[in-house]
C-alpha cells in the first residue's frame, strides 16, 4: 500500500466572535478569538487539519516556512517529525512547540483518515464515549453592540451559570478570575458556589496573587465544594508554599507545561493536578505521555483550554477519550463562542459532556463558507492585544497584580 507523503501546508487566520469580551488577570479576549487553521495536504488526496491560537501574517508565514521540513515527509513518522521541528536543544533558538502541535494534529488526522479509524484508536483506544466539561465562566464586559452579556456581579454570574447549566448540563464550574480586588472576588465566588448547590467549583486567578494573598484567599474558600485551586500564584516555589498551607489540591496550566517541569514537580511536588493542553505540550501524544507519568505518580489530570475552535476541540476530545485518569471535568471556552468553522456548526453539549467524534481522523471537517466568512472578518478586524483590557486603557498586568478593575464600573466600552 502506498504510504501518504506531505505535499503542501496552508494556514488561514480566522476570527470568530464571542458572546462578549472575556476578562482575565493578564488582559482580555476582545470579543473574539483569533485562530490559525492549518491544512496539511498529501499525495493521496487526504488533507489533515490542525489549529493554533493567534494568527496573522507572521503566523501564516511561519507555517509556510515549515514547508521545506514537511514536504515529502510521511505523516506516520511522528517521532521523526518531533525532532525535525522541536529538537529540544535546537528549540532553544527557535521554539516551535505550538506549531508542532498543529502539524501533529494534522498528521494524526491524515493517519486516521488513511486507515479509516478515529484518532483515539491510534492513541490506545477510547475509555469513554463522552468527555465531561466544566462550565467556564469569565468576568465579561458588555457586548459593545447589544450592551448585553456583562458578568461583573455575583447575581449576573449566578444567573448566567444557571442558564448554561440548564442548557448544557454542567455540574462542575470554573471561574476565571484575578480581575477585581481579591475581597470582591471572594464574595462573588462564595455566593456563586453556594448558589450552585452540590455542583463542584474551581477558581483560577491566573497567577495574579502573591503567595500570602493566595493563602489568605484559600482560607476563605476551603469549606466550599472545590475541585481544586488553579494557579493562584506564580512559579513552582510559590505554588509549593501555597500547597503547604491549604487543604485544597492545587492545579496548574502555567508551571507544569513540559516534561522537565513535570519531573521537577514529581521530585518536589508543588501541584496536584496538571491541566494538559494539546497545544502547549506540543500535541495530543505528548499529553498522553504526560498523562501516563501522572498516572504513575498519582497526580490528577484535566484537559486545559486555551480558547479553541472545533479542530482544537476535537484534539481535546480525543485526548479526553483515551486517558484513564481523567478524574476532573475538562475546560473549554467553547460555549462562549457564537459559531465555529466546522461542518454542522458548533459541537453540542449533552449532560455537560461532548461526544467524542468517531469519524476517521479527528472526525471534523472544515465548512468552507464559514472559513471564508471568518477569514474575511479577521482581515477586516485584525488581531487584538490579549494582554490589554479594553475597559482600562494604559493598564497592564504585573505579577503579582496590585491594580484591579473597578467592580462598580459598568460602562459599555468600545473594543
Ligand atoms: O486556565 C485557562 O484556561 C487559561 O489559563 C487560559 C488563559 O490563560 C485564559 O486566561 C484565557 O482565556 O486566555
Amino acid at each position: 500500500m502506498k504510504r501518504p507523503k506531505i505535499t503542501d501546508i496552508r494556514a488561514t487566520t480566522v476570527t470568530v466572535p464571542l458572546e462578549a469580551p472575556l476578562r482575565h488577570s493578564n488582559g482580555a479576549h476582545w470579543g473574539r478569538f483569533v485562530r490559525t487553521i492549518v491544512e496539511v495536504e498529501t499525495d493521496v488526496g487526504i488533507v489533515g487539519l490542525g489549529e493554533m491560537g493567534g494568527g496573522g501574517e507572521s503566523a501564516e508565514a511561519a507555517f509556510r516556512a515549515l514547508k521545506p521540513y514537511l514536504v515529502g515527509h510521511d505523516p506516520f513518522e511522528l517521532e521523526n517529525l518531533r525532532f525535525m521541528i522541536c529538537n529540544p536543544t535546537a528549540s532553544l533558538y527557535n521554539n516551535r512547540t505550538q506549531m508542532h502541535a498543529a502539524i501533529e494534529f494534522a498528521c494524526l488526522d491524515i493517519m486516521g483518515k488513511f486507515l479509516g479509524v478515529p484518532v483515539y484508536d491510534l492513541l490506545g483506544g477510547k475509555m469513554r464515549e463522552m468527555v465531561p466539561f466544566a462550565s467556564y465562566m469569565f468576568f465579561r464586559l458588555p457586548n459593545k453592540d447589544t450592551g448585553e452579556g456583562e458578568t461583573r456581579t455575583a447575581d449576573q454570574l449566578i444567573e448566567q451559570t444557571l442558564a448554561l447549566k440548564k442548557k448544557c448540563g454542567f455540574t462542575s464550574h470554573k471561574l476565571k478570575s484575578g480581575v477585581f480586588p481579591p475581597d470582591y472576588e471572594l464574595e462573588v465566588y462564595r455566593a456563586w458556589a453556594k448558589a450552585l448547590g452540590s455542583d463542584s467549583v474551581r477558581y483560577d486567578p491566573n497567577a495574579a496573587f502573591t503567595v500570602e494573598e493566595a493563602i489568605r484567599f484559600a482560607k476563605g474558600i476551603e469549606d466550599l465544594n472545590n475541585d481544586y485551586y488553579e494557579d493562584p500564584t506564580w512559579g513552582l516555589n510559590g505554588m509549593r508554599r501555597v500547597r503547604e498551607n491549604t487543604t485544597m489540591p492545587l492545579a496548574t496550566n502555567t508551571v507544569v507545561i513540559n516534561f522537565e517541569q513535570l519531573a521537577a514537580n514529581v521530585l518536589n511536588p508543588a501541584v496536584d493536578v496538571i491541566l494538559l493542553d494539546t497545544t502547549f505540550w506540543g500535541g495530543i501524544r505528548p499529553c498522553v505521555k504526560a498523562a501516563g507519568v501522572c498516572e504513575t505518580f498519582q497526580l490528577g489530570i484535566a484537559v486545559h483550554s486555551s480558547g479553541e475552535l472545533g479542530i482544537q476541540l476535537a484534539t481535546m476530545l480525543h485526548l479526553g477519550a483515551v486517558v484513564p485518569n481523567l478524574v476532573f471535568h475538562a475546560d473549554a471556552h467553547y460555549h462562549q463562542l457564537v459559531d465555529d468553522i466546522i461542518v454542522g456548526g458548533p459541537m453540542r453539549y449533552e449532560n455537560g459532556a461532548i461526544k467524542v467524534p468517531s469519524a476517521p481522523g479527528l472526525g471534523v471537517e472544515i465548512d468552507r463558507d464559514k472559513l471564508g466568512k471568518y477569514a474575511d472578518l479577521y482581515k477586516s478586524l485584525g488581531g487584538y492585544p490579549y494582554d490589554r483590557d479594553p475597559a482600562r486603557p494604559g493598564w497592564f498586568a504585573t505579577v503579582p497584580n496590585t491594580r484591579w478593575a473597578d467592580p462598580n464600573d459598568n460602562r459599555v466600552v468600545d473594543y
